[in-house]
């Protein structure tokens, strides 16, 4: 789809040896250091810039809705877009406290929703039911990556962020997310499926019986990405896998959220290998198959904070972790420009 240049191993080289000039114990930074040496990597530079970071919000339907399988009604979908337009939602607030500029698309919600500040990118009102029929089309699957991926690089055109964050909303996108990892992963159900919104064990039970159905009837290819996320997948899913190969393509860190993200991460990662080197992961979701996901991708979440919202949240606040990590390369004084004895 795109191209994704290798990783500049030598840019990151070269910022692990300047750690070890900087006025602290070799290795004492830990963490920063190690997201120090992947920025530069990532962006070719010795000194990167994660500032301005930009969250894209893609929000649309799920068809499997209808099955009972979240703790709150579809409808919530498209209120929470105008929630979103409002300012008043969780992601609102954490792209504000970051500096972020913020851009939701409606890639795909049922209803219609009035906002200038809203790009209105619907491929279709929300996916099939995958328990009667595919998701999407093949078709819709490449038009919600292609939305991503144009939405993206308008993103970096205007607001020249320096730093993806994706992130979603759609009312039932963590049985589609539990179904997709199920297939890409081979492993059980059971473990990879939760509550998401917060159901409870017996209709957790119902969930993963939709899923196993869902997964039968369609009997996606594990080996194709795009008809995984046609048959089992979800628009904003999509939209988030090609916000993140365009961000990569640009050699722009992606900062990835919760489970949802992340498993929208594995299929751009499937789609084009390579792809993952470029991200980090914020945070780690209280939702049972994130763990799994995130080692599928061989990553390690920065925060762990018992959250499970989605909207891009848990990444917005694992930001500022980026950019201490690139303000420490440029601000520190070194050794010899301070005049600190090093180690023999
Ligand atoms: C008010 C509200 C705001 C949200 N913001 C994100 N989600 C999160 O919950 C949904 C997934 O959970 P499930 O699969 O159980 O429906 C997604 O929209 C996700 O972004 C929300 C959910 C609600 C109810
Ligand atoms: O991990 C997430 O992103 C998540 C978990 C539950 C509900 N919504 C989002």
């Amino acid at each position: 789809m795109m191209t994704i240049q290798k990783l500049d191993k030598q840019r990151g080289e070269e910022v692990r040896q300047y750690h070890q000039t900087l006025t602290k114990p070799q290795g004492s930074l830990g963490r920063l250091e190690e997201l120090a040496v992947q920025l530069a990597e990532i962006t070719g530079q010795v000194f990167p810039a994660v500032t301005p970071p930009g969250v894209i919000v893609f929000a649309a339907d799920h068809g499997c809705t209808s099955e009972g399988v979240s703790a709150y009604p579809k409808e919530v979908t498209a209120q929470m877009v105008t929630n979103f337009l409002s300012g008043g939602a969780a992601i609102n607030v954490l792209s504000r406290s970051i500096g972020a500029a913020l851009k939701i698309v409606d890639i795909g919600v049922a209803a219609d929703i009035d906002g200038i500040e809203l790009s209105t990118r619907k491929i279709k009102r929300g996916t099939n039911n995958f328990c009667v029929e595919d998701a999407m089309t093949r078709e819709e699957a490449i038009e919600a990556l292609n939305i991503g991926r144009e939405e993206t690089e308008m993103m970096i055109r205007h607001d020249a962020i320096k730093c993806l964050i994706t992130g979603e909303m759609g009312i039932g996108n963590t049985t589609s997310s539990s179904a997709i990892m199920a297939v890409l992963s081979g492993k059980p159900i059971e473990t990879i499926t939760g509550p998401g919104t917060g159901i409870d064990t017996e209709k957790i039970k119902h969930k993963q019986q939709v899923i196993k159905k869902a997964i039968r009837l369609r009997s996606p290819d594990p080996d194709d990405p795009i008809d995984v996320l046609a048959k089992i997948g979800g628009l904003e899913i999509g939209g988030m896998a090609g916000a993140m190969l365009a961000a990569a393509a640009h050699r722009i860190p992606i900062l990835v959220d919760g489970f949802i993200s992340t498993v929208a991460a594995t299929l751009a990662e499937r789609i084009s290998p390579g792809a993952a080197d470029y991200m980090i992961i914020g945070h780690l979701s209280t939702e049972p198959g994130h763990d799994l996901v995130i080692q599928m991708l061989g990553k390690m979440p920065l925060l762990d904070l018992g959250m499970r919202l989605g909207e891009g949240s848990g990444a917005a606040l694992a930001f500022p972790l980026l950019e201490a990590a690139t303000n420490i390369l440029s601000g520190m004084a070194t050794f010899d420009s301070a005049g600190v004895t090093n180690k023999e």
